[in-house]
């Protein structure tokens, strides 16, 4: 029976008119293979809706030919409806660990521990790949406190061109989807787990992501149900685990570490932030939370430590003002441990 992998490689055979296949140029999106039906949606320009249609003959064609029983393509252009209502939506299909459509690395990145900067690092590390010219997503799927919108400067609701798929936002060259994007600025969500578990899978599988070289996930603090969810339903290439020095906080790391070993997710390795603190008058640097407890970590466990960010207040500004420090002061030390961090994916896993 026809599966995700031949479905897109059969795919990658078709040329849009503009030259490249429909695979790479983004068209094909929110693509599910179950039971023998291939279904996607092909996001194109309205104006060349004409010049798709033997497009979509020849991917039926195709598909059907690697095996695909039925196949149902549906042509969209942008609109501005209504997001769809992701709490009410129904569960998505995928069953087991498998790969996001046209999402070449899934990247968590987590904490034991509230407040220690987990998605002040995915802000910058994202944008910081994105500067080193990788096609970049970020799911913010903090439940509890989303943060990217306010940290990326994305305001406004995504659309949903056909009530099924979410349209994501983008800035600082990275497509970034959150919860916080489908609530009320002011309103608190009570999620409750089999929600939690629907929305991160629409989240996962119906925003139209289109081609990405990485998509970093920003997790919840702790151990829950979304990281349980996240590992169960989609492949994950890997986790870095981000702590401050003091020995609470790696105590929570530590079970974070333990579990995404339980889930079989590698570990790429680990953040200090708030390493020690830089007085932004007289430079004067003051170990705060301590120092070096998250090397000495890491070393333990053999797995890199990736960076080690200061307690700085230009990284709280820029991340209050929407544009992260390595966008904000790109040449700045702070910015500098960011980039180390993209450099050294760059050389790992998404070489
Ligand atoms: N290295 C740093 N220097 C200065 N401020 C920082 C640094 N890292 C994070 N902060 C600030 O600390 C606060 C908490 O950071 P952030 O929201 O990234 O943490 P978090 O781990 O994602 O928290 P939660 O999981 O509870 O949402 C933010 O105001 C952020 O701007």
């Amino acid at each position: 029976m026809i599966d995700r992998e031949t479905a897109l490689a059969a795919l990658k055979a078709i040329e849009t008119p503009a030259g490249g296949d429909v695979v790479s140029a983004g068209v094909v999106r929110a693509l599910t293979v179950s039971d023998g039906a291939v279904r996607f949606v092909m996001e194109i320009d309205p104006a060349q809706a004409q010049a798709f249609e033997p497009i979509k003959t020849a991917a039926e064609a195709a598909l059907k030919a690697a095996g695909a029983d039925a196949v149902s393509i549906v042509l969209t252009g942008h609109t501005e409806k209504a997001p769809p209502d992701v709490r009410m939506g129904k569960k998505s299909e995928p069953k087991g660990p498998e790969p996001v459509p046209g999402i070449a690395r899934l990247i968590a990145v987590a904490s034991g521990k509230g407040g220690v900067g987990k998605s002040t690092v995915s802000s910058n590390l994202a944008c910081a790949l994105a500067q080193k010219g990788l096609r970049v997503g970020l799911l913010d799927a903090d439940v509890y406190g989303p943060s990217q919108p306010r940290m990326l400067g994305i305001s406004g609701r995504p659309s949903s061109p056909d009530g099924k798929t979410i349209l994501p936002m983008r800035n600082h060259g990275v497509t970034a989807m959150s919860l916080g994007l489908m609530t009320n600025d002011d309103q608190a969500v009570v999620w409750r787990g089999p929600m939690l578990m629907g929305a991160l899978q629409q989240m996962l599988f119906q925003v139209q992501w289109g081609a990405l070289d990485v998509l970093l996930v920003d997790l919840p603090p702790g151990t829950g149900d979304v990281q349980m969810t996240l590992a169960q339903k989609a492949r994950v290439d890997g986790a870095i685990v981000v702590s401050t020095p003091q020995d609470v906080a790696l105590l929570d790391a530590r079970k974070g570490i333990d579990m995404f070993q339980q889930l079989n997710v590698p570990l790429l390795g680990l953040i200090e932030n708030m390493s020690t603190h830089i007085c932004s008058k007289c430079g004067h640097e003051d170990p705060v939370f301590g120092h070096g407890g998250v090397a000495a970590e890491a070393r333990k466990l053999g797995v890199p430590l990736l960076a080690e960010i200061p307690l700085h207040i230009d990284i709280r500004l820029a991340a209050d003002g929407g544009a992260p420090i390595v966008v904000s002061k790109p040449e700045s030390a702070q910015a500098r441990a960011f980039h180390q961090v993209a450099d050294a994916l760059t050389e790992s896993v998404l070489a």
